[in-house]
């Protein structure tokens, strides 16, 4: 069995999801190829008997990248697919978003895999941060998911895996569904702030320009971040200089007024952990 494995990760988390279902596979006999989102390769997609894709969840649903990724996809008549996740608190709508646009496609999606994994959202007055997520038994959930979905294949079997979480096929409809339906890319850049660049401290390096998922930032005499930027702090986290920085007052009044008093609501009362 042929697997093409894609993730979009940008902290980790989802990559090593990734590797433990590829490692799982490989134990069963799979032969497995496993990618980041920007080097996924239709043909590769097409060739391969069964997709898997996973990806970081952002505003309580999939991230724009890895949608339009798979609105571009070319039919994908029973392709047979997986899903998998990794957020904090608040999923939401990530599975559903992934599962509906690959059975869009025509694809068969057997099953959808979620886990936590540690939040490195830099607004400071984030609760629920999920530290050292995913831990040593997540990784052995993916594995033993994976282990599950290679059976379900290899007997033949119809329908969904067992194992499969059930808002891969049907969306659910709590708080965080509603807040990822009205968080759409627009309503994200007017809430919450842009990176701006620290000119004196960047080195030229281009890092941010090759990383920006959303390939929003483009190099003038200093990278300069586009309006398609979806914030995700992508470049402020990773910058190797340290070069960008984030003004958190205004948001961090809306983050915990509104999202942390919803947090502590529905989750009991979530302290920062680290
Ligand atoms: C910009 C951004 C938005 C996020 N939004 C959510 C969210 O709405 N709900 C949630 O549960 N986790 C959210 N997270 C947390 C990530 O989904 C989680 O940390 C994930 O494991 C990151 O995966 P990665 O390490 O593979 O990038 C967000 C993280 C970032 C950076």
């Amino acid at each position: 069995m042929k697997v093409y494995l894609i993730y979009f990760s940008q902290t980790n988390n989802t990559r090593s999801v990734a590797e433990a279902i590829a490692e799982s596979l490989e134990q069963q006999g799979a032969v497995t190829q496993m990618v980041p989102l920007k080097k996924a390769n239709e043909l590769e997609v097409i060739d391969a008997d069964l997709l898997g894709i996973g990806t970081a969840c952002f505003s309580s649903q999939a991230p724009t990248p890895v949608k339009r990724f798979l609105k571009t996809l070319p039919r994908l008549d029973q392709k047979k697919a997986s899903v998998f996740a990794t957020s904090g608190s608040a999923p939401g709508r990530v599975l559903y978003d992934l599962a509906h646009l690959l059975r869009r496609k025509g694809a068969d999606v057997i099953g959808g895999f979620l886990t936590y994994g540690e939040v490195h959202h830099p607004a400071p007055c984030l609760l629920g941060r999920m530290a050292n997520r995913p831990d040593t038994q997540d990784l052995a959930q993916a594995r033993r998911f994976a282990e599950a979905v290679f059976e379900h294949i290899a007997k033949g079997r119809p329908g969904v895996v067992a194992a499969s979480r059930p808002e891969t096929d049907h969306p659910k409809w709590g708080f965080y569904d509603f807040v990822a339906l009205i968080s759409s890319d627009s309503v994200l850049r007017l809430l919450l702030p842009k990176p701006r660049l620290n000119e004196n401290q960047c080195k030229q390096c281009q890092w941010c320009v090759s990383e920006c998922p959303m390939n929003a930032i483009v190099m003038d005499a200093y990278p300069r971040i586009g309006d398609q930027c979806i914030r995700c702090y992508h470049c402020f986290n990773g910058c190797p200089q340290k070069a960008f920085q984030v003004n958190w007052v205004p948001s961090n009044l809306v983050v915990s007024l509104f999202y942390n008093k919803t947090f502590a609501r529905w989750f009991g009362e979530l302290k920062p952990d680290s």
